[in-house]
C-alpha cells in the first residue's frame, strides 16, 4: 500500500505510477492466451478438456461439458428458502432496473418529406462468462442474465469454471431464476475461445458479455471482432472519498470488500485528512486478519493499494477523472453535489448508508463494470450490450426530388458515377 499527498514533491511520479501499474494485462498473461485461443480453434473440444483439467482440476468429456437439466433443478431445490428468498429479491430489483432501460425505436419525418428511424432489435446469441475461480459468482449470473432477458436475447449460454468439479448450487439456483438453462463448467481463456469460435459441443455466440480475471479479460480483447464484447470487466476496483466525520472501520471494510476479490483488485481512499488516512489503516491492518479471504485481500491491499490525502476536493475528484475508476464511493456531506463534479466512474454510491456491497447484489443497477481505466470510454453491462440499432429511411418522390441532387453533386465529386447515376436515374423519371 502507498500513501501520498498531493503536497509530496514527487506526488505526480507516484500518482503516474500508480496509474500505469499493470494489473489486468501482462505481456505473459498476452502470450498464455494467445496460445490458449489458437489450441480451442485448432482441436475444439479436446483442448477444453485438457485446460479444464489443467487449471480447474476437473476432469470431462464432451459429453459433460454441458450441465444437465436434472443437476439444475436439483442444485435449485437445495436452496435454503432465505436464501432463495433473497436471490429472488436481487432479481426483481435487478430486472425493474434494466427493463426500465429499455429504449425506444425512433421515427421522424422532416422538412424535406424523408423519414426515417431507428430500430432496435435484440442479438441472437450471446455467451455469459461468470467467474469462478477464486470465488462463486451467483449475483454475476443474475446481472449478466437478467439484462440478455430483459432485451429479448434468443439464446444464452453460460460458461462458469468449476475448480475441482464443485459446481456452486446457487450458481446454478441464479441461472434457473434468470431462465439460463445452456451451462458449460469451463472457465478462463478457453471458455472464451469456446464461445466466441464454437467447438463439437459449444456452437458459437455473437457477443461475449462478463466479468473475470486477468486471462478472461485478456480472452475478450483477444477474440473482439470475431464477436462483440460487453467491456473489459476485470479485477475489481474501488476508490473510496471520505472525509473525518465517518468511521474509519467503515471505510476499512469498504476497501477490504474489492480488495477481497483477487489479489490484482485495488482499492484507494482519497482523504482530505492525513489523521484519518492512517486510521484507516489501522482498522484496515485490524480488519484483515479476521477475513477468511485475508490472503488474497492482503495481497492486494499490499501491492495495490492505496491512500491519497488531498488539500481539498477539487483536487480530489481531478485524481478520480484520472483514475477512471470501476467503483466510486463519496463518503461525503453532500455527495450528490460531489458527484454531479465527476465525470469518470462506472458506478457511483453517494453517502453513508449506500456501500458499493449494495450495488453488487441488490441495489439494481449492474455490477459488471469497466475496470482498468476503461470508464474513461466504456459504461457497465446494461440492456444495451444485447441490442443493437438499425436505422431506416424511406422517401417519397417529391421528398427525393428534394434532397436528390446534392446527392448527384457529392457522388460526382467523389467520382462514384454509379452512385450518381442510382439517384439521379430517380430523378429524371
Ligand atoms: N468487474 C466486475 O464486474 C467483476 C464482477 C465479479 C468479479 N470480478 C472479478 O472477476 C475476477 C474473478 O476471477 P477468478 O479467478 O475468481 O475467476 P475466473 O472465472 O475469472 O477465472 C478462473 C479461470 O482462470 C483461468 N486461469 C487461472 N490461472 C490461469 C493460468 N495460470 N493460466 C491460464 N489460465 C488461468 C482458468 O481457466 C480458470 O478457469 C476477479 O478479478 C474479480 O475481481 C469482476
Ligand atoms: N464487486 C464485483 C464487481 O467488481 C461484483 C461482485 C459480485 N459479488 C460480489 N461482488
Ligand atoms: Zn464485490
Amino acid at each position: 500500500m502507498i500513501c501520498i499527498s498531493t503536497t509530496d514533491a514527487d506526488f505526480e511520479a507516484r500518482f503516474t505510477e500508480l496509474l500505469s501499474q499493470a494489473r489486468e494485462t501482462t505481456e505473459t498473461v498476452d502470450r498464455i492466451v494467445a496460445g490458449i485461443i489458437a489450441d480451442v480453434r485448432a482441436r475444439g473440444d479436446a483442448a477444453l478438456i485438457d485446460y479444464t483439467a489443467r487449471f480447474d482440476r476437473q476432469t470431462l468429456t464432451p459429453g459433460t461439458l454441458r450441465v444437465s437439466a436434472a443437476e439444475i433443478e436439483a442444485a435449485a431445490a437445495s436452496i435454503p428458502a432465505d436464501l432463495a428468498a433473497a436471490l429472488d429479491l436481487a432479481a426483481i430489483r435487478i430486472e425493474t432496473f434494466h427493463r426500465a432501460q429499455l429504449p425506444q425505436d425512433l421515427r421522424m419525418t422532416d422538412a424535406a418529406g424523408v423519414t426515417m428511424g431507428q430500430r432496435w432489435t435484440a442479438l441472437d446469441a450471446v455467451g455469459l462468462y461468470v467467474p469462478g475461480g477464486k470465488a462463486a459468482y451467483p449475483s454475476s449470473v443474475l446481472m449478466n442474465a437478467i439484462p440478455a432477458r430483459a432485451a429479448g436475447v434468443g439464446r444464452i449460454a453460460m460458461c462458469v469454471p468449476t475448480p475441482g468439479g464443485v459446481l456452486n448450487p446457487l450458481v446454478l439456483a441464479a441461472a434457473r431464476r434468470a431462465g439460463v438453462t445452456e451451462i458449460y463448467r469451463i472457465g478462463g481463456a478457453q471458455a472464451v475461445a469456446a464461445l466466441a469460435y464454437g467447438t463439437a459441443s459449444i456452437p458459437a455466440v455473437d457477443r461475449i458479455v462478463g466479468p473475470g480475471n486477468a486471462y478472461v479479460a485478456e480472452a475478450k480483447r483477444q477474440v473482439f471482432g470475431r464477436v462483440g464484447i460487453d467491456n473489459i470487466a476485470g479485477p475489481s476496483e474501488v476508490v473510496v472519498l471520505a472525509d473525518a466525520n465517518n468511521d474509519p472501520r467503515r471505510i476499512a471494510v469498504d476497501l477490504l470488500a474489492q480488495a477481497e476479490h483477487d489479489e490484482a483488485a485495488q482499492s484507494i481512499l482519497i482523504t482530505d485528512s492525513a489523521a484519518f488516512a492512517d486510521a484507516v489503516a489501522a482498522a484496515v491492518a485490524a480488519e484483515l486478519p479476521t477475513l477468511p479471504r485475508a490472503a488474497i485481500a492482503g495481497a492486494s491491499w499490499e501491492a495495490h493499494g492505496a491512500m491519497i490525502v488531498v488539500d481539498d476536493w477539487a483536487q480530489a475528484v481531478a485524481l478520480v477523472d484520472r483514475l477512471a475508476p470501476e467503483h466510486l464511493e463519496l463518503m461525503l456531506p453532500d455527495p450528490e453535489a460531489m458527484f454531479a463534479r465527476v465525470r469518470h466512474a462506472g458506478a457511483a454510491f453517494l453517502g453513508g448508508w449506500c456501500p458499493e456491497a449494495v450495488g453488487d447484489y441488490v441495489a439494481g443497477p449492474n455490477h459488471v463494470l469497466p475496470t482498468g481505466r476503461t470508464a474513461r470510454f466504456a459504461s457497465g453491462l446494461s440492456v444495451f450490450d444485447f441490442l443493437k440499432r438499425t436505422t431506416w429511411v424511406s422517401a417519397s418522390r417529391a421528398a427525393l426530388a428534394e434532397i436528390g441532387p446534392a446527392g448527384v453533386a457529392l457522388a460526382e465529386a467523389e467520382g462514384l458515377q454509379a452512385h450518381a447515376r442510382s439517384i439521379a436515374l430517380r430523378l429524371q423519371s
